[in-house]
């Protein structure tokens, strides 16, 4: 990308980041003024294209289509002993795809010439940045500079035994014993996908709870599921360490000493805002180094400044960050500054069977308040047709009203459910406008259908005359 042409002006706007957040706030700022610029310090493209959610279910997909093998046998189809995975082929085809989409995401800052910048920017004060020894001035400055992986100081591992989901999609072939470390989205979505795929994995996680889950009762049944495919152990924070003599790695807790062959580091992610200059801003910062942002606006405190995305450190997902951007992005170029409401928590891990967390997690439940009903997809009928019968779905609602608060699940095409259930968080229904919706048959929707049926029920009861109120056959081919 070319060198900046702008440095004696002030410009109306500077987008320090080119990922999904900046380049929400590009769309918005280009169609209200030419004066911008915007500049990206590391890989143009995206983590989300690049190394973050596109790679990762590239991954996840060749990995569930070979573990389909597992229930052929049950559907009377056999030979499943004779498939193998190519692992240089399975890379390959994740490089292929994700180099597509990267090149799409291109597309946006390619045709900005020198308004694109490379480099990396830091503020000097609420209206300068410094960009390769050059000063910019701009009545606005809207910082989306995203996140890094997390990797311990004191783990002095050779590089080629460290991953990260920086450096996973790089690889040609990986190792035969990986340790996993960190059970988070992250963690469990690749430690399930590798280990499917034949490589021999460990997870360790210093959580209890994975996944993001909060309901103690479903993260028992995900956990469950899981350590039938690969070891877990949770609940302290594993030692790792190289042994050039051993030629390996070894991951000690309590529990157990095991050698790897390398780690790949889950731990979570840090903003991008070491030496950006945020000290500059004259405002305080918390204990992260991050200064006091409204989410409603994306403004730091009363400054010209705006923070999006995963650096602000607000929701960390794909969706909010492209929402953050759009919010920055309109409000720095506006008089007047439009607050937003921002939508319906929503959170998926695409393991299998999904993760999710929508709505009010079970942890900020009033329990004093609330009704729960249950569904185990055990014996869910069209769960048992697929052979993907296993799993759990908690609903929660308000106990006087009936109206949906939220949900978590660790259930077979839960991704879909979170939205049916985000769609009707978002409009205020309560669980009876749910029942009185239509519930096609055979569907795993009906074993959402269960849960609400196990809420009304502890709710006051209702007309006769209302659908809402039709009972369950309590027949698994009919419900
Ligand atoms: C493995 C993985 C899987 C994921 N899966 C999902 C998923 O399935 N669903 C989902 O919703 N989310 C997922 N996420 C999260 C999602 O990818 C992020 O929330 C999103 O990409 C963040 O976008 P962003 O614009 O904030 O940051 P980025 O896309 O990281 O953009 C920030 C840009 O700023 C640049 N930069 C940094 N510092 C400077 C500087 N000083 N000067 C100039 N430029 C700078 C960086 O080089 C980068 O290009 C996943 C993340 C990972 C890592
Ligand atoms: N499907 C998705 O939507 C998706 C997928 C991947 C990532 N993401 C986003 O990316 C963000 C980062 O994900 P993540 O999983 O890396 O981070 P995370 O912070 O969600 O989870 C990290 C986990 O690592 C554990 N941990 C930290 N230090 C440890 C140590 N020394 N030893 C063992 N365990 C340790 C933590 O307890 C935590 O459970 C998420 O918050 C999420 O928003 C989303």
């Amino acid at each position: 990308m070319a060198n900046s042409n702008f440095v004696n002006e002030t410009l109306d706007v500077i987008i320090i980041g080119a990922g999904s957040a900046g380049l929400s706030a590009l769309r918005e700022v280009r169609k209200r003024t030419e004066q911008f610029v915007i500049i990206n310090g590391g890989p143009w493209g995206t983590t989300c294209a690049r190394v973050g959610c596109m790679p990762s279910k590239l991954l996840i997909e060749a990995a569930n289509a070979f573990h389909r093998r597992t229930t052929f046998e049950t559907f009377g189809i056999r030979g499943a002993d004779q498939l193998m995975v190519n692992m240089t082929s399975v890379m390959q085809r994740v490089r292929e795809l994700r180099d597509d989409f990267v090149a799409s995401t291109l597309k946006a800052t390619e045709v900005l010439g020198t308004k694109a910048i490379s480099g990396r920017a830091r503020l000097l004060n609420p209206n300068q940045v410094l960009i390769n020894d050059k000063k910019l001035t701009a009545k606005k400055i809207i910082i989306a500079t995203g996140s890094h992986p997390i990797v311990p100081a004191e783990w002095h591992l050779p590089e080629n035994r460290l991953l990260t989901t920086d450096t996973l999609f790089e690889q040609k072939t990986l190792p035969t014993r990986l340790a996993v470390i960190g059970m988070g989205p992250i963690g469990m979505e690749m430690a399930q996908a590798l280990s499917r795929l034949g490589i021999k994995v460990t997870a360790f996680g210093s959580n209890k709870q994975i996944g993001g889950l909060t309901d103690p009762h479903v993260n028992e049944v995900a956990l469950d599921l899981l350590s039938q495919e690969f070891p877990l152990y949770l609940g302290e924070r594993a030692k790792v360490v190289w042994e050039p003599g051993e030629n390996c790695v070894r991951i000690r807790t309590s529990e157990v000493d095991i050698a790897v062959d390398g780690v790949l580091a889950a731990l979570g992610r840090r903003p991008n805002i070491d030496h950006l200059g945020l000290e500059t801003l004259g405002v305080p910062l918390n204990e992260q180094g991050l200064p006091p942002v409204n989410p409603t606006t994306m403004q730091i405190a009363d400054l010209p400044v705006f923070l999006a995305g995963d650096a602000s450190d607000y929701k960390p997902l794909l969706h909010e960050a492209a929402d953050e951007g759009h919010i920055a992005g309109l409000n720095a170029v506006r008089e007047e500054m439009i607050c937003f409401t921002r939508r319906t928590p929503l959170g998926i891990v695409f393991s299998d069977p999904s993760i999710t967390v929508v709505g009010n997690p079970f942890r900020s439940l009033n329990h004093n308040e609330t009704v729960i009903g249950e569904v185990r997809f055990d014996h869910q009928g069209r769960a048992r047709a697929a052979q993907s019968n296993k799993g759990m779905l908690r609903v929660y609602a308000k106990s006087a009203s009936g109206e949906l608060l939220g949900a978590e699940m660790c259930a077979p095409a839960g991704e879909h459910m979170a939205h049916l259930l985000a769609l009707a968080i978002d409009q205020s229904l309560t669980v009876r406008d749910l029942l009185g919706m239509p519930f096609y048959h055979p569907v795993l929707e009906e074993g959402l259908r269960t849960a609400l049926r196990k809420v009304a029920v502890q709710l006051p009861a209702i007309s006769e005359s209302d659908l809402a109120s039709c009972d369950a056959f309590n027949v698994a081919a009919l419900d």
